[in-house]
């Protein structure tokens, strides 16, 4: 039988550097920041923020956002059910390895759909870590008020019928059950992204993640 198209006969290389090593060189433990939500809900706005805010207290992070890596690594594809579904399992399995070379590695996708998510998580669970290393952010930013910031004219775009399946529109967007940070308005105001980043900043460090004892 043809195994052509198959991983099969493959065997785990081990290394003699492995993550503890890598997280002792850099002084911090390796983990995913995922932050979901709809288009315009403030994902790239965040990540960036984290980055820089992490970049001042000297931890070494990587922002994978999802229209960035569709230029790239996810340029085959689009936005159908099973488009997104390989889009975000892609993110999941190059984040893990960003976990595991020790950095703070920060998704920023609107991954819709719950099961992606939640598979995702499991990818990234360790038996051998009590710490969870994937660390969800929703951006519960209301669609109304996505819709009127509208940086890039895709929803205008969807509400005239000229772009199909638009997450929030004609799309559905699955709001997590669990996720560790929520972003939300208070008073009707969205928080300043460094008070976003801060927050998510804090959190890291309380779970230890910003330093190696
Ligand atoms: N149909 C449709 N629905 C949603 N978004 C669309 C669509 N078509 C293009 N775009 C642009 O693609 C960006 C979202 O890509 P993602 O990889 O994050 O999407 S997903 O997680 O696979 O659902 C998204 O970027 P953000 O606005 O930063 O979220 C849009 O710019
Ligand atoms: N906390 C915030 N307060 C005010 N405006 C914001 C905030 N976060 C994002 N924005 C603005 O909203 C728009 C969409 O933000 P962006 O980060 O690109 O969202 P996403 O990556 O989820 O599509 C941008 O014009 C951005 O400047």
């Amino acid at each position: 039988m043809s195994t052509l198209n198959n991983s099969t006969n493959v065997f785990w290389q081990e290394c003699q550097v492995g993550k503890v090593d890598r997280q002792k060189l850099l002084n911090q433990k390796g983990c995913v920041v995922w932050i979901t939500g709809l288009s315009g809900s403030g994902k790239s706005t965040l990540a960036c923020a984290l980055s820089r805010e992490l970049h001042c207290r000297g931890k070494l992070s990587y922002v994978l956002d999802g229209d960035n890596l569709r230029h790239g690594l996810n340029k085959d594809l689009g936005f159908k059910a099973e488009d997104r579904a390989e889009n975000i399992r892609r993110v999941g399995e190059v984040a893990k390895l960003f976990a595991d070379a020790g950095l703070i590695c920060i998704a920023s996708l609107i991954s819709p759909y719950r099961k992606e998510r939640d598979a995702c998580r499991a990818m990234l669970s360790d038996a051998n870590f009590i710490e969870a290393r994937l660390h969800m952010v929703f951006m519960n930013t209301p669609l109304e008020l996505c819709e009127s910031r509208d940086a890039k004219g895709l929803y205008k775009l969807a509400r005239a019928g000229k772009i199909k399946g638009f997450t929030g529109i004609d799309d559905p967007y699955e709001p997590p059950e669990k996720c560790e940070i929520e972003i939300e308005q208070e008073n009707g105001v969205c928080p300043m992204p460094a008070a976003m980043a801060g927050q998510v900043v804090s959190y890291l460090e309380v779970k230890g993640f910003l330093q190696v004892q």
